[in-house]
């Protein structure tokens, strides 16, 4: 089973001259979390990561430095999350069919074991896996308002509303035919691997396991405090 950290964003909600996978978080960069998440998954046989083009060989020292020795291959990202998604099914196209890829956001730097072992589980079942928590806010949708700013639109029930994260995971012939539908989509728009399989494959259970709030992506500037708390109190549980 490989697993892909995707890292090939500049992070510009966070701002800051550097993508922010590169940024220190208790100590080492939070893509080095990330990284050292999936080398210390026994389900995880081979790590590659795909990292914004500029930054290739930095992250080659990281991962040559701390010593993560599943990391196969630092290859460049796309232009947007689908693309650098794409990237990674691309290298391993001489891979079979039926074997397992999980695909992660190198800025959630809190994936768990736990998470990770029940998202391989789960491909024993499903050929298409995400990781989701409930939406403990009220969640709805908006459109323009009558005389400007936003209206509510709809109010979906929430008890069947999840937020996803990742990773997420599949076995390659199904991302993979997902993938070559969605590309040849002029419309596409697509904000996870998940929601690809979903749309362009309907006929495919995307089954969904339990995730955790502390899986957080780093995404605003706020974001690494909260990271490093969580990491603190992760550090205290017995
Ligand atoms: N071209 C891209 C864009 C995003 N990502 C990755 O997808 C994950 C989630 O994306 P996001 O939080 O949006 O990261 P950025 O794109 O860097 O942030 P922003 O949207 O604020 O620019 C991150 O690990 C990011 O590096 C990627 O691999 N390739
Ligand atoms: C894949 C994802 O993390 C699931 O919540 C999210 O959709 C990524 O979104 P981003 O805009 O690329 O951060």
């Amino acid at each position: 089973m490989t697993a892909a950290v995707l890292a090939g964003g500049v992070g510009v909600r966070m701002g800051g001259a550097r993508p922010k996978q590169l940024l220190p978080l208790a100590g080492r960069t939070i893509i080095e979390h990330s990284v050292a998440a999936f080398c210390a998954a026994p389900e995880v046989d081979d790590v590659i990561v795909l990292m914004v083009e500029d930054h290739v060989s930095e992250v080659a020292e990281i991962v040559a430095d701390g010593g993560h020795s599943k990391v196969s291959r630092i290859l460049p990202g796309g232009a947007d999350r689908t693309q650098t998604s794409y990237a990674a099914l691309r290298a391993l196209e001489s891979a079979a069919d039926d074997e397992l890829v999980l695909l992660h956001d190198a800025v959630r730097p809190l994936v768990s074991p736990r998470v990770i072992a029940d998202c391989v589980r789960a491909l024993g079942e499903a050929g298409a896996v995400g990781v989701a928590v409930p939406s403990s806010d009220t969640v709805v949708e908006v459109g323009p308002g009558r005389t400007g700013g936003e209206a509510i639109r709809a109010v979906p029930a929430r008890a069947s509303l999840r937020r996803m994260q990742t990773p997420q995971g599949f076995r390659l012939g199904v991302v993979r035919r997902a993938y070559e539908r969605a590309l040849a989509d002029p419309d596409l728009v697509a904000t996870d691997d998940c929601g690809v399989v979903l749309r362009y494959l309907p006929e495919e259970e995307v089954r969904v396991i339990v995730g955790e709030e502390a899986n957080i992506k780093v995404t605003h500037p706020g974001d690494i405090a909260i990271a490093e708390a969580l990491l603190r109190e992760r550090g205290r549980r017995p």
